[in-house]
């Protein structure tokens, strides 16, 4: 097998991506300069698929955006200096967009490649180059406006993960009256019996890599996290078109919109694309891009982590399903035994955030031991509190969160003697200001959200104290 030399390469190309109503298969393709083809499949259950004119240029138009955004995936493989767009044109709007969902959710990526993106990307703006497509179908140049569809009656379609999150959307949708479909993309085991366990209906989206994009990984290719929420974000504002929903939901806390602090770098936000920044400019983009009536937005966007763990621990339907812990979901390789590894950040962050809100036996029931009594677990809990290292690049709060957490655990007769909580006590809090390890804010919900009013009204009283 020849090496992949990433340097060698100069310009990505989006090629076509095109969508089959019979089969409910999308194809998404690109290459590197003269490269083979390298195709992304999806397939969206429902088919055979009878679109009217209006909703069939609307799955287009969102086709070609998922197109652009899930081709981070490969540009990634050589961050060439050339960018092509060839079977249609984009505007300037898109293109914006599309920059900063490269830079900022190739943040990581970028920072742990020791390669700096900011200003080096480029979507070029205009007419394609190498065919042409009929007017109706065009994505608008220049910010036209798209038409409103004919509606359905409301409808939400809402991401499940598998985790905390989702399920604590789901259960406050339900008890808002609000009719949802829980979808997911991939074939995670995991996800089903959550989705299973909701008894909703449920739409699990199929998802395939390119094979090549594994074979350039073995030979060199540059690699590393990309914004996985925006494609999966793309992928179910097309499933929702498809399948007459209006609203496409999210489970993204307001501390996703928080990175860690690199000493020298600055904010490197592993989960840029569940922040509130993508969240904004996407919706805001679909409206006047794709529908000016389907709905994007996060049910969790006003509430920290540690408001989200209180409004979990209210709920036990899912204890004995769920997980947060990532290693559940590769795609390539082993899957774990145990549904919590124990010893990464996601499972250290879930079981301190949820500690103060839970009954300890419930809580050591769900992960099958007490983290907080394992002292060899300290380096990773110090982490999570930003002392003596950053926060990790993970899906994990903000430091002053776990600081909090902690701090109520101290305080707790049933916490308090356990090492890692002990060690707190002693060597870590008396160098924090009050101010440094408070909760009374981090229960306050903002005002930076995107979720309608009549769904606002109904879900704020359920997250009450
Ligand atoms: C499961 C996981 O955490 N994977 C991350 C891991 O990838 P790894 O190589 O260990 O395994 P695979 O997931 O099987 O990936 C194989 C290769 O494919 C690439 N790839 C995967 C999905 C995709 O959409 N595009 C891809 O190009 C991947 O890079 C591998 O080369 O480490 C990778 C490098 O750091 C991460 O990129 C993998 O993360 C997945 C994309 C993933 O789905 N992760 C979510 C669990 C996740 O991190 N969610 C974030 C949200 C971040 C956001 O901004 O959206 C979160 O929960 O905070
Ligand atoms: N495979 C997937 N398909 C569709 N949406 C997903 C998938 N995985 C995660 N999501 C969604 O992406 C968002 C971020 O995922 P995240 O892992 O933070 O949430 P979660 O799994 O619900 O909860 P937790 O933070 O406890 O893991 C959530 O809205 C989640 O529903």
């Amino acid at each position: 097998m020849t090496d992949f030399d990433p340097g060698a390469v100069r310009a990505f190309r989006f090629l076509d991506c095109r969508f089959d109503p019979a089969t409910g298969e999308a194809g998404l393709d690109y290459a590197f300069d003269d490269g083979p083809v390298m195709t992304e499949v999806l397939r969206f259950p429902g088919a055979p698929f009878d679109l009217d004119d209006e909703r069939a240029g609307a799955v287009q138009r969102a086709l070609r955006l998922l197109h652009l955004l899930a081709g981070v995936s490969y540009y990634k493989a050589a961050v060439p200096p050339d960018i092509r767009i060839e079977a249609y044109g984009i505007d300037d709007d898109t293109a914006a967009l599309l920059t900063s969902v490269y830079e900022n959710g190739l943040g990581e990526f970028a920072y742990r490649n020791g390669i700096s993106l900011r200003g080096k990307i480029h979507f070029p703006v205009g007419a394609s180059g190498l065919k042409s497509l009929p007017q109706e179908t065009s994505a608008p140049v220049g910010g036209t406006s798209v038409p409103m569809l004919s509606k359905p009656p409301p409808k939400a379609l809402v991401a499940i993960g598998g985790g905390k999150d989702s399920l604590v959307s789901i259960e406050a949708l339900r008890a808002a009256g609000v009719d949802q479909t829980v979808a997911w993309v991939g074939g995670s085991p995991l996800i089903a019996a959550c989705a299973a366990r909701t008894g909703l209906p449920t739409l699990n989206i199929g998802r395939s890599l390119s094979p090549l994009l594994f074979e350039l990984n073995r030979r060199g290719a540059l690699n590393g996290h990309i914004p996985v929420t925006a494609v999966n974000s793309a992928i179910l504002a097309v499933a929702a078109l498809l399948t007459g929903h209006d609203q496409v939901v999210f489970s993204n806390e307001r501390s996703a919109s928080y990175g860690s602090l690199i000493p020298g770098t600055g904010e490197v936000n592993h989960q840029w694309s569940k922040g509130w920044d993508f969240e904004r400019d996407f919706a805001a983009h679909l409206r006047s891009h794709v529908a000016a009536d389907l709905h994007y937005y996060s049910l969790l966007r006003p509430f920290s982590e540690l408001a989200v763990a209180r409004q979990f621990a209210r709920i036990d339907r899912y204890d004995a399903h769920f997980s947060s812990c990532n290693r559940n979901f590769h795609l390539l390789g082993e899957r774990p035994a145990q549904r919590w590894c124990g010893v990464c950040p996601k499972c250290h962050f879930v079981f301190l955030a949820l500690a103060p809100f839970m009954p300890k036996p419930r809580l050591m029931g769900i992960f099958g031991r007490n983290l907080l009594d394992e002292p060899e677990q300290a380096a990773g809990f110090d982490a999570l509190m930003e002392y003596r290292d950053h926060k990790p690049f993970e899906c994990v709060g903000e430091g002053r969160e776990s600081r909090a957490a902690m701090e109520l655990l101290a305080g707790s007769p049933a916490w308090r003697e356990d090492a890692l909580v002990r060690r707190y006590a002693r060597e870590i809090r008396p160098q924090l200001e009050p101010s440094e390890r408070g909760l009374a804010s981090l229960l306050e919900p903002s005002d930076d959200h995107g979720i309608p009013d009549t769904v606002w009204e109904r879900l704020r009283a359920n997250f009450g104290a």
